[in-house]
């Protein structure tokens, strides 16, 4: 059986990752979309096992320990990581698996899975970047700030990825998102 394709969508924050992968569930429902473990704090709606699996420092130390994880990141003073049986299961499966992960998870990723599709979402410019995650609502001044410092820095590794999309319009960055992953499965392998 052929294996599912490892799809990942990686960027800034507040670029859109989030907003255009609910937007993807909806177009694509046959794709598998990972749950990954955090140490932030649930926002406001969040869900554990479904927006993420929320864990205590040790018990995230705890998955690194134990080698659960595909990837892992301390970003802007938390961890996030990817639980890695679910991900390969899933690939093993034959199904197709979407990550939404921050920049160097995503490149650690790379290593590990060169064949997986990578594709970096762009803002418009980074003065809509720094509007969309003030407008979210969700970060205090020192976050958005700290954030902002990294995404010049992020953007800087684009050339890593196979794929850059701008999320100038949410419709118009799915679609060119769905393009990528149908022409990935026509390639000759
Ligand atoms: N194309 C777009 N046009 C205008 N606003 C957008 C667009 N895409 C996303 N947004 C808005 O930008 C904000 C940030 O989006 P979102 O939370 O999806 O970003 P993210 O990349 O997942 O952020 P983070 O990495 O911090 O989790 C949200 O308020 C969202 O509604
Ligand atoms: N390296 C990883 N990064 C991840 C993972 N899950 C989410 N993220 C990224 O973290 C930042 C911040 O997310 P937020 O929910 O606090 O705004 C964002 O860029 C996410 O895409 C992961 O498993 N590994």
């Amino acid at each position: 059986m052929a294996k599912g394709l490892l799809i990942v969508l990686s960027g800034p924050s507040g670029v859109g990752k989030g907003t255009v992968g609910n937007a993807l569930r909806k177009r694509l429902p046959e794709l598998t979309y990972s749950v990954s473990a955090t140490t932030r704090q649930p926002r406001q709606g969040e869900e554990n096992g479904v927006n993420y699996f929320f864990k205590t420092r040790e018990q995230f130390l705890d998955m690194i320990e134990k080698d659960e994880l595909l990837e892992y990141a301390e970003y802007v003073g938390n961890y996030y990581g990817t639980p890695r049986d679910f991900v390969e299961r899933t690939i093993e499966q034959g199904n197709d698996i979407f990550l939404e992960i921050e920049v160097q998870g995503a490149l650690k990723v790379r290593e590990k899975f060169p064949e997986g599709i990578f594709i970096f979402l762009l803002p418009p410019s980074l003065d809509e970047l720094k509007d969309r995650i003030r407008g979210r609502g969700t970060e205090t001044q020192a976050t958005i700030d700290h954030r902002m410092s990294v995404a010049v820095d992020e953007m800087n590794l684009m050339q890593h990825y196979d794929y850059a999309v701008v999320n100038d319009e949410i419709d118009l960055a799915c679609k060119r998102i769905e393009s990528i992953i149908i022409a990935e499965h026509c390639k000759i392998r």
